[in-house]
């Protein structure tokens, strides 16, 4: 840590064995994130606050640590420090924490700051449930169908950054290498190519997989489908079918139903498969036979937006980055920084509120997550709600960011 950061009064959360300490006053750090994210927060905390302070009568109180990253840093550390050493040092001392949106510019440029958070706190797994709320307008005839909670594998992958741009010294050696070396002849033009890597191991798989069927175990879900494009990558996608069936006989005693290759749990959750394209019709035709997802990254990032889609959009749309071995996790939304509604007070604070209300029901404050809950439905079912749902809805109460958290906070 640093002297930018002011640490506040106030306790630190701490891992007991597998179990999170969690103290009355616990030190949460948080990044306000860029574009809309200050918006988003300044709605966000207090919403938080005042759940927390309704459930516990003043017993409970987290006491929110600012640090920084992206462009909040650079004015605060100076140039060229988009992610301070102490906003890691923080994050890995506090354990939980939460963060707003972060900008990643397209082709050269910082590579994403969000993706270097996960990587060197090995957060490796993006926990996003999907979930509707009544009213919420939705592209699709049932959307309450739609109950799904996303494992995305969240550390391997292309987004190891592994690439490197045509016509540049490493592009050639890389052609090189694969020509001469390896004998490929498939590169159609090998001289103008850009090239990148996909790793993807056995560890990285076991460890995301067994994530999502403990989850489904201990949440009563019915399934677990790894979401792959397993018939063409065949050694890195079809690897992580394979590992993760593997994985559910060998830790979770997952036999086979007809043959195989899917499996069924002691107490009936089935572990299946799906290829990813075929995967993105059927949750739109037939959403009511997927429950819990595991994938990989860029699956994963893909089928996020998608399935928030399905329940009213990225506004609405929560996640998590978790490791569950060490307890380090860091919420955020699904969303990015929508920069075009930056300091405009019009942007839906929900999805980061219900970021928060993962925090709280992680820490197992569940008194104050659940009226948060309770509170989101009521106010959407009064028709209370931001632009994007208004302009979808029936004579709707279309409200601001502010105005949002307000009548969240009256409705609990
Ligand atoms: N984890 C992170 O920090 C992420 C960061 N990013 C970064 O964010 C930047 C912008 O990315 P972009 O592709 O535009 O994606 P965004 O998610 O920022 O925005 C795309 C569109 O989604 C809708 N939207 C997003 N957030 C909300 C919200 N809270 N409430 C209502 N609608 C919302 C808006 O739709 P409409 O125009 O219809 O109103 C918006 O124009 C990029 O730099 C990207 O790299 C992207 C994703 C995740
Ligand atoms: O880091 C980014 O800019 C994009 C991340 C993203 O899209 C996601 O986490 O879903
Ligand atoms: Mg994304």
């Amino acid at each position: 840590m640093d002297n930018h950061i002011k640490v506040p009064q106030g306790e630190k959360i701490t891992m007991q064995g597998d179990v999170l300490n969690v103290p009355n006053n616990p030190i949460v750090p948080f990044v306000e994130g860029d574009g809309t994210g200050p918006d988003i927060w300044k709605a966000s905390v207090r919403v938080l606050d005042a759940a927390v302070e309704k459930a516990y009568g003043g017993q409970r109180k987290i006491s929110w640590m600012e640090v920084y990253a992206g462009e909040k840093a650079t004015q605060v550390y100076g140039e060229n420090e988009w992610l301070p050493q102490g906003t890691l040092d923080a994050f890995d001392e506090y354990l939980v924490g939460i963060k707003g949106p972060l900008t990643t510019p397209v082709g050269g440029g910082i590579r994403s700051i969000n993706v270097a958070l996960r990587q060197e706190l090995d957060l490796y797994a993006c926990v996003r449930p999907v979930q509707y709320f009544p009213g919420v307008p939705s592209p699709v005839k049932n959307p309450e169908q739609v109950d799904m909670t996303i494992f995305r594998e969240n550390t391997e992958d292309i987004y190891a950054g592994i690439e490197y741009m045509a016509g540049t010294e490493g592009a050639q050696k890389m052609r090189d290498f694969l020509v001469n070396e390896m004998g490929v002849t498939k590169i159609r033009f090998p001289d103008s190519s850009s090239f990148g890597v996909k790793p993807v191991s056995r560890e990285g798989t076991e460890r995301l997989v067994r994530a999502a069927i403990q989850y489904a175990l201990d949440n009563g879900r019915k399934s677990v489908t790894l979401v792959h494009k397993g018939n063409i990558m065949k050694f890195t996608e079809g690897g992580f079918r394979d590992w993760g069936y593997d994985l559910a006989k060998r830790e979770f005693g997952g036999v086979e139903i007809d043959g195989g290759p899917w499996l069924q749990l002691p107490g009936g959750i089935v572990i299946k498969d799906v290829i990813a394209d075929a995967f993105l019709q059927q949750i739109i035709l037939r959403p009511a036979e997927y429950d819990v997802i595991a994938t990989l990254n860029l699956n994963g990032d893909y089928i996020s937006d998608a399935l928030a889609a399905q329940v009213g959009g990225i506004g609405i749309a929560p996640g998590a980055n978790i490791n569950y071995v060490t307890g380090h996790a860091i919420f955020e939304a699904t969303h990015g920084t929508a920069p075009k509604y930056a300091g405009k007070d019009v942007i839906n604070p929900s999805s980061v509120i219900l970021s928060g209300e993962m925090l709280l029901r992680h820490l197992g404050w569940t008194e104050a997550a659940d009226l948060i809950i309770a509170s989101i439905g009521k106010t959407i079912g009064q028709k209370v709600v931001t632009y994007d749902f208004a302009r979808l809805m029936d004579n709707p109460t279309q409200v601001g960011t502010t105005a949002f958290g307000d009548a969240l906070i009256a409705n609990m």
